[in-house]
């Protein structure tokens, strides 16, 4: 005669009235994250076990993995391992008691929150989030302790549950979901595989769907970086990003103290579709995933990093907010900028790879340098800029000291090689090297640079005409003609009269370089200035309200007009003196309508007077 086995029936001691429909309801969205949070336990009840063995000298030498099956025609979705198990005891602890009352605290603290994706793909949902996708669940379990018994949990979502014995043949745990009727997708083998992918697809003991194991139970972060080769780090890299290109560079961290800290982190190659605002490392505890955004443990300047960190110290069933707060947080991000300082001084060995890397990179090491004093000190020496140069990047240091005795402490730059083409050439033509300053950080950090190194001082090359650039040997004029005025009194005051422009000045010298009959120079303090107050809102400033004409007196051009005028020809010095003026200003800025008709006429009537000259 089989004995009946006896049945308990009891009631949940929650207080909330009724938690499911609310968990339902509420994480409607993320309701696959149930399948992330059984299949760990699962791991969790193995790890346990192994542990037990260890300790208790069990001799168990089984082969551990969890399995998800489904059961299409019951609607049944079962999440299977061979841990430790459950006796009815803790069954009744730790189901009833200790995740029911996790679960009314978890509702209570975040029912109010009004942004619900903070603490999505974070911890502290548990088993029961298994009824955010079930209307009933099961579970059977056996314990590994000797001689226990079977036992049988049921619940359909209300609080009450039965629990009873049952003959279970095999140590470990089935949680069996009932589908409801609007998950049915997770009946799919490939929704479940997609979503076992996303969550279980590092974790550390192998996961199976219908048989076949779909993990990678050893991830590279997990191994010794010395046993692990260039190679595997790129195909790491590639399963994790099949569409990116190869990454610049990658740092393996492998950290015990003073905290826990294992990943490894790739800075990817930049391309326009790389978004350099959202988040890209992927969080993991223990190798479960846990985040795609995990933006409070990176500093700021370094969010392109990609990669996985597996962080298992933190407290993950917090909102983002704590987490800014979260002292450890400021530790893993100091790390993190360390580390790529120190990878950025190992590459800048090597100038000529180091160079398109830096491509990459600059900005953000900027940034960085200007925002964390320690980065700065880290590769205040490092930093390397393009150059017209004989090699292709400079060190500042190494930019100063070819300077010495040209322009002892001062640093020519160009912030637009086309613009400044003029201005270019007459630098390059004396044998003056002039940085490549292009980036839009780069203003600023001039700015930084200087701040820090009192002694140096950036020029953009169309500020003021370096000494050197100037022919000092030229003599001293004699004063001539009619007014009894040297070539540069009589420029200037002639230039200044026909073109009578508000905040033009005129300055007459002679350059080294005969071709350029005129520059425009733009005050480097005042441009900085006026490219401050338009970087903060402000309406488009007139870069123009201050500038100076640099007639050059050893150009023939300037001396022709001086002798059309000396000539009477007045009309066509003038005509020349407004053409000198207009292609000087034309690098610079670009004309409107008006100034460009005027610019068109003047240069037909030019062009007629040399063909009746010839
Ligand atoms: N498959 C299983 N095998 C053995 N015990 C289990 C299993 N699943 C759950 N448990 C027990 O039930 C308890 C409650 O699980 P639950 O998932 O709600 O919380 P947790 O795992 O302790 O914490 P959390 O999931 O929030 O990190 C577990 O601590 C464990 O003791």
């Amino acid at each position: 005669m089989t004995k009946k086995a006896k049945v308990e029936q009891g009631e949940i001691s929650i207080h909330t009235e009724n938690i499911f429909p609310i968990i339902k309801k509420w994480l409607y969205s993320e309701h696959e994250i149930f399948l992330r949070e059984l299949v760990s336990n699962a791991v969790d009840a193995i790890h346990k076990l192994q542990h037990v063995n260890l300790v208790e000298g069990l001799q168990l030498s089984d082969e551990y993995a969890v399995d998800i099956e489904v059961d299409k025609d019951a609607g049944t979705l079962t999440v299977r391992d061979n841990g430790i198990g459950m006796t009815a005891d803790e069954v009744r602890k730790y189901i009833n008691q200790i995740a029911f009352s996790s679960a009314e605290e978890f509702v209570s603290r975040f029912k109010d929150l009004e942004d619900k994706k903070q603490i999505i793909g974070h911890f502290g949902l548990g088993f029961y989030s298994a009824f955010m996708v079930a209307d009933k669940v099961e579970i059977r379990s056996l314990s590994y302790a000797e001689g226990a018994e079977g036992v049988h949990w049921s619940c359909d979502g209300s609080t009450s549950y039965e629990l009873r014995s049952f003959p279970k043949a095999e140590r470990g745990t089935d949680i069996i979901l009932h589908l409801s009727d609007d998950t049915k997708e997770f009946l799919e083998p490939a929704r479940l595989r997609e979503v076992l992918k996303r969550y279980c697809n590092f974790l550390p003991l192998p996961i199976r769907l219908a048989g076949e194991t779909i993990n990678d139970c050893e991830p590279l972060w997990s191994r010794t970086p010395s046993e692990v080769s260039d190679e595997q780090y790129l195909e790491f890299y590639r399963k994790l990003y099949p569409l990116a290109e190869d990454p610049l560079f990658w740092i393996h961290l492998n950290i015990d103290f003073p905290f826990n800290l294992k990943g490894i982190v790739y800075f990817p190659r930049l391309t326009n579709e790389f978004d350099v605002t959202a988040s890209h490392i992927k969080l993991f505890c223990n190798q479960v995933f846990v985040s795609d955004d995990c933006r409070e443990l990176i500093p700021e300047f370094l969010t392109p990093l990609q990669g996985c960190l597996d962080a298992p110290d933190l407290p993950l069933n917090v909102s983002r907010s704590y987490l800014q707060n979260e002292p450890q947080v400021r530790k893993i991000q100091e790390v993190l900028a360390g580390r790529v300082a120190g990878k950025i001084v190992e590459l800048a060995k090597d100038l000529e790879s180091f160079g398109p890397i830096w491509e990459d990179i600059h900005t953000f090491v900027k940034f960085g340098m200007m925002k964390d004093e320690k980065f700065y000190k880290k590769l205040a020496d490092k930093v390397v800029f393009r150059t017209t140069g004989e090699e292709k990047y400079t060190t500042l240091d190494a930019y100063l000291e070819r300077a010495k005795e040209k322009h002892a402490g001062k640093v020519f730059y160009t912030s637009d090689e086309a613009a400044q083409a003029p201005y270019l050439k007459l630098f390059a033509d004396q044998g003056f090297e002039v940085l490549k300053l292009e980036a839009m950080i780069d203003s600023h950090f001039i700015q930084f640079l200087e701040m820090k190194n009192s002694e140096v001082k950036f020029e953009r090359i169309d500020a003021d005409i370096a000494d050197g650039l100037l022919d000092t040997e030229a003599g001293s004029e004699i004063a001539s003609g009619k007014d009894q005025k040297t070539l540069s009194e009589a420029l200037q005051e002639f230039f200044g009269k026909v073109l009578d422009i508000k905040g033009l000045k005129v300055r007459v010298e002679a350059l080294r370089d005969a071709a350029v009959p005129g520059v425009v120079l733009l005050n480097e303090q005042t441009r900085r200035f006026k490219e401050m107050t338009r970087a903060m809102g402000d309406a488009e400033p007139d870069l123009f309200a201050e500038h100076t004409l640099l007639v050059n007196a050893a150009s023939p051009v300037a001396k022709n007009i001086r002798a059309l005028q000396e000539a009477g020809d007045q009309e066509t010095a003038e005509l020349l003196a407004r053409q000198v003026y207009d292609l000087a200003c034309l690098s610079q800025r670009s004309f409107d309508k008006d100034r460009m008709e005027a610019f068109l006429e003047r240069s037909g009537r030019i062009l007629q007077l040399a063909g009746e000259k010839g």
